[in-house]
């Protein structure tokens, strides 16, 4: 099975985790394939050869592909320049460049493209620089929207998930000034269904039990300090925990801030949480997991991991970075391919 990895941005750490993560062969049968550039990755790998201990040169393993469809020699990474025109080899690192955005963009268009068409398992992405498309007149967006829309997925959840610890968000790349008029029963009612739905489909886990957040300090305490548990959440809980009894167990809201203590010990009190925005489910992760978690994109008719950091320029092109998330996003999303594959 070919695992489509996306390089990301140029300027960024990308093209670095993801040669580190291929320091360790992957599974029997999985074949990485790089969408992106193989200037990008051969100037890594020298920077690394030069700046890190112990790494293994990898340039001698690029098998530049023609098109995803094309075989991948035994134990080699694949390799598919995406805009083979580009001069791609002097990105500076660090640096905005509009480059790096046309080809962050073409390479998830391309991997895009070759998962509908059946020629990849999953898609595993590094990151990429959001506000970047501003270089290109583009709007600031995420790799989560645009599968969205690729794969008409109305109803996909943005998960962040640990060992321990796996948050779904209601919503994600939006101002907190926006949080509260996005919180709508209809999108509340889907992320829970979905974060059900793939936690069995996805990860394997069977009646899975599924806490909610609510909003506000104290989850609202009674209305006092603020009306969205009890207008909103609690609705919306109380339904599906009646109606999805059988199989999953659903309860909340709660306060969000007691609710993660229950993790202290090396606990794993729910197999999910649903959170009602982006910072109140991704700090508690990043505490507990950053370098070792994932960001899956749930409700999509294939596998799709990414990293759990961003493109990190305070440190691109040093050789520092920590390529724990990477691996553990491609070790996840061949997990998940086998388990939707079954
Ligand atoms: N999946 C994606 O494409 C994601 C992209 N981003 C994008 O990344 C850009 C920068 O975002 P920030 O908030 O600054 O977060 P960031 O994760 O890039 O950096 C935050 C801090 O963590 C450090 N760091 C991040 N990853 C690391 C690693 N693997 N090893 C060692 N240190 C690491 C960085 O050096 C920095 O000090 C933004 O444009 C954002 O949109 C952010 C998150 C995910
Ligand atoms: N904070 C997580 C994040 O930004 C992931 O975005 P996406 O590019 O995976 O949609």
């Amino acid at each position: 099975m070919k695992i489509g990895i996306t390089i990301g941005d140029p300027a960024g750490i990308g093209p670095e985790v993801i040669l580190k993560a291929l320091q360790e062969p992957l599974a029997d049968g999985i074949e990485p394939v790089v969408f992106g550039s193989r200037q990008v990755l051969e100037r890594t790998d020298r920077l690394l050869v030069k700046a890190v201990t112990g790494y293994t040169p990898l340039i001698s393993k690029f098998d530049t592909l023609h098109g995803p469809d094309d075989t991948v020699e035994p134990g080699a990474i694949g390799v598919i320049d995406v805009l083979p025109n580009l001069d791609a080899a002097h990105i500076p690192f660090g640096e905005r460049d509009a480059r790096s955005a046309q080809l962050q963009l073409a390479a998830f268009h391309s991997v895009v493209t070759a998962a509908q068409e059946g020629e990849i398992g999953a898609i595993v992405t590094a990151p990429w620089t959001k506000e970047l498309f501003r270089t290109i007149d583009m709007p600031p967006v995420g790799h989560t929207e645009i599968l969205a829309e690729a794969f008409d997925a109305p109803e996909h959840v943005m998960m962040l998930a640990g060992p321990r610890l796996r948050v779904a968000l209601v919503t994600t790349h939006v101002p907190i000034s926006r949080v509260s008029e996005q919180l709508r029963p209809p999108r509340l009612e889907a992320v829970i269904r979905t974060t059900a739905a793939d936690l069995e489909r996805l990860f394997g886990v069977k009646q899975p039990n599924i806490a909610v957040c609510g909003l506000n300090p104290h989850a609202g305490e009674m209305g006092v300090m603020g009306v969205e548990e009890g207008e909103i959440i609690r609705p919306v809980v109380n339904k599906l925990a009646d109606e999805l009894s059988d199989s999953v167990e659903l309860s909340g809201p709660y306060s969000a801030d007691t609710l993660f203590a229950r993790y202290r010990g090396g606990r794993q009190p729910f197999d999910a949480v649903v959170c009602i925005y982006h910072d109140q489910g991704l700090i508690p992760l990043k505490l507990m997991h950053f370098g070792e978690s994932a960001n899956i994109t749930l409700g999509l008719p294939v596998v799709r991991t990414s990293v759990d950091h961003g493109t990190a320029y305070d440190i691109a092109g040093w050789g520092v970075a920590d390529a724990g998330s990477m691996r553990y996003a491609i070790e996840l999303a061949v997990d998940m391919a086998k388990r939707v594959e079954k």
